[in-house]
């Protein structure tokens, strides 16, 4: 369990991080999002003890990081690619890290085993690949056996191969009862991992929902419902308390400029709903299909306003003072 409570970081003028309360909770990979500069790395090496808090607290099962007697063996994070002397070979810099934490050496081919580095151990790190980079950090935040796992964007420059590796792997420290923190930009990625999503624009809380009711929250979602009685339909809809408009682009991209029966989106009632409405109506539809929004979608309607630079309509990056 991570906790964290009115945690605020200032850098002289800049607020990177305001007022920012959320748990984490064990069992569930727990999707950390926000724009670029939104302060999600700024979070996560606060939680890790890497940087100091100007107020607030985070703590790591019940306690601040660095008050922790075994901080390796509670949480372990893969933070930005980690220095490694790229002279040493995988398990040398793994054996290096459990001396330190004293953590018997049996422990560095357990993880070495898990994150499927076997075969390269005993080749020099300077001549990993990217994703071996990558297993050798996630290698290196297991070596503690810990309850906490905090991953700063772990996909990173991954190949698809990669990637599922990631994914598996999250997904089986959740099944495991453990506690996962991920930080991504990759928003199909996360739709696909991420239990539990935290959002944050600007520093500040903007989201902390499950994934399911993040989407189901979104305005993009609504039924698609073609029907030949359109002007009995819509009314009844709207009487029921719906808002119903018709889909125009969808017909203009397909070149028809003028239809019979003008696709609607209907928001505010779920298909079942406007399927039984038809039928006791006695209006026959030839569509209904409910519209599944994407992460990407509803994450840029909640943080539109919270990216810190966009670019302007002359292509000058102009600042974004509106706050999520
Ligand atoms: N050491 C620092 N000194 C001054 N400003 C900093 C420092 N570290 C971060 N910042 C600023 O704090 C804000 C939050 O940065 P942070 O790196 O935490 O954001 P982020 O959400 O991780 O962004 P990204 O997705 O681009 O990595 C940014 O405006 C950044 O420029």
């Amino acid at each position: 369990m991570i906790e964290v409570k009115g945690l605020s970081k200032r850098y002289g003028d800049k607020i990177a991080v305001d007022d920012l309360s959320f748990t984490v909770r064990p069992g569930l990979v727990t999707g950390f999002l926000g724009p670029n500069g939104a302060g999600k790395s700024t979070t996560l090496r606060m939680i890790v003890g890497l940087d100091q808090p100007t107020s607030g607290t985070a703590t790591v099962c019940g306690r601040p990081y660095r008050e922790l007697a075994r901080p390796l063996c509670t949480a372990g994070a893969l933070l930005e690619a980690k220095a490694v002397h790229s002279g040493r070979t995988a398990r040398e810099h793994l054996r290096g890290l459990a001396a330190s934490n004293r953590l018997p050496k049996r422990r560095v081919d357990e993880v070495l085993e898990l994150v499927g580095l076997t075969d390269p151990a005993r080749r020099r790190v300077g001549g990993f690949s990217l994703g071996m980079g990558q297993r050798l950090g996630i290698a290196a935040a297991l070596l503690g056996d810990p309850e906490v796992i905090i991953l700063d964007e772990p996909v990173n420059g991954l190949d698809p191969e990669g990637i599922q590796w990631v994914r598996e792997f999250m997904r089986g420290m959740a099944d495991d009862g453990r506690t996962v923190l991920v930080s991504s930009h990759l928003m199909s990625e996360m739709q696909d991992t991420a239990d539990h999503l935290i959002v944050i624009g600007r520093g500040r809380l903007a989201a902390d929902s499950s994934m399911a009711d993040f989407l189901a929250r979104s305005s993009h979602n609504g039924v698609v419902v073609r029907t030949p009685h359109t002007a009995q339909l819509v009314s009844v809809l709207r009487s029921s308390g719906a808002t119903v408009d018709a889909l125009v682009d969808r017909e203009r991209e397909r070149g028809h400029d003028a239809v019979e029966e003008p696709p609607l989106i209907v928001k505010g009632l779920d298909a079942r709903r406007i399927g039984e409405l038809a039928g006791q109506n006695g209006l026959w539809l030839h569509e209904l299909a409910p519209q599944r929004v994407s992460l990407q979608e509803a994450f840029m309607e909640l943080t539109a306003d919270a990216v810190e630079y966009r670019v302007g309509r002359r292509g000058a990056a102009e600042h974004n003072g509106v706050a999520v």
